[in-house]
């Protein structure tokens, strides 16, 4: 049984530790303060460490589920040579490894909110340091929780923004799509389970089709119908170059976090 120790306890790592199969995997916390870190582990049925010293000493993979900005104070602060694996956005191998040491193994992981329900889109990346073995324990541990891709890490940004961020925009556009349901009088809570069900659906129908993206906007836009009118709609106010703006501030934003 692999033992994996979590330091920080927060959104992420109660996602994932949910997902995992706790019949191969041996998972204890260690969060900002141990009673709070004994509260969730008793819920999420795991132990607590007393702190990240007693933490690292136990795991055999250390997996960073804190926010940036604390990564370098934890990893000033105690050294070990375990491989360890950082969720974190915009921190990079290289900024990882001036904050250790050039032999130290580690993993960069972006998985995304949908590891809540076994569900998340996870990209991956090791250095050079990270044995076969101990890559394939990594992996093991994210496909439990959805869908692996293993990515250039010059792609990071962009998939941090496609599939990282991207369930907060995909949020908006149903609240949207949902809030136009109750401007034109159904109630709102009908109006975001049909749109839901209906981009689930949609997002379904793209993995199934080998067409592109506009050919299935094509199927749906009867000529002189109601779907081209919103097409038109869509474009005279900039959807595309919106969407693609709000990529860009997310890779942008990616890029710059561990610089300022
Ligand atoms: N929320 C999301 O959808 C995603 C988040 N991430 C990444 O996951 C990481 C964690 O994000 P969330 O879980 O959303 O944040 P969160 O705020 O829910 O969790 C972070 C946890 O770290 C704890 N913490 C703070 N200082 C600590 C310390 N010194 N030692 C131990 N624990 C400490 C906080 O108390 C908190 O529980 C971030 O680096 C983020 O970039 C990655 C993909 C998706
Ligand atoms: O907003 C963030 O920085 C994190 C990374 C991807 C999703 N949440």
């Amino acid at each position: 049984m692999t033992k994996i120790g979590f330091i920080g306890a927060g959104k992420m790592a109660q996602a994932i530790i949910k997902g995992l199969d706790k019949s191969k995997f041996s998972i204890q916390i260690s969060g900002y303060d141990f009673s709070e870190s004994e509260k969730v582990a008793s819920e999420l049925e795991v132990s607590a460490a007393k702190n990240h010293a007693e933490l690292i000493a136990t795991a055999e993979i250390i997996i960073l589920a804190v926010k940036p900005y604390v990564i370098p104070e934890i990893l000033a602060q105690y050294k070990s040579n375990k491989p360890i694996v950082s969720i974190a956005a915009g921190v990079t191998l290289a900024n990882l490894t001036e904050m250790t040491s050039q032999t130290q193994a580690i993993v960069r992981v972006m998985p995304n909110i949908n590891a809540t329900i076994q569900k998340a889109t996870t990209g991956i990346v090791r250095n050079n340091n990270v044995s076969d073995e101990t890559f394939a324990i990594v992996k093991t541990i994210f496909t439990s929780i959805g869908s692996l891709h293993e990515i250039a890490e010059k792609d990071f940004g962009t998939f941090t923004a496609l599939a990282g961020s991207s369930p907060a925009y995909i949020y908006m556009f149903i609240d949207a799509m949902s809030r136009a349901g109750v401007l034109h009088g159904m109630p709102k809570d009908a109006s975001t389970k049909i749109v839901a069900e209906t981009v689930m659906a949609s997002a379904e129908m793209i993995l199934a089709s080998d067409d592109n993206p506009w050919t299935l906007v094509d199927n749906v836009s009867s000529p002189g119908g109601t779907t081209v009118a919103g097409v038109v709609s869509l474009e005279q106010n900039n959807f595309v170059a919106t969407v693609i703006d709000a990529i860009t501030a997310t890779v942008d934003k990616n890029k710059s976090m561990m610089q300022s």
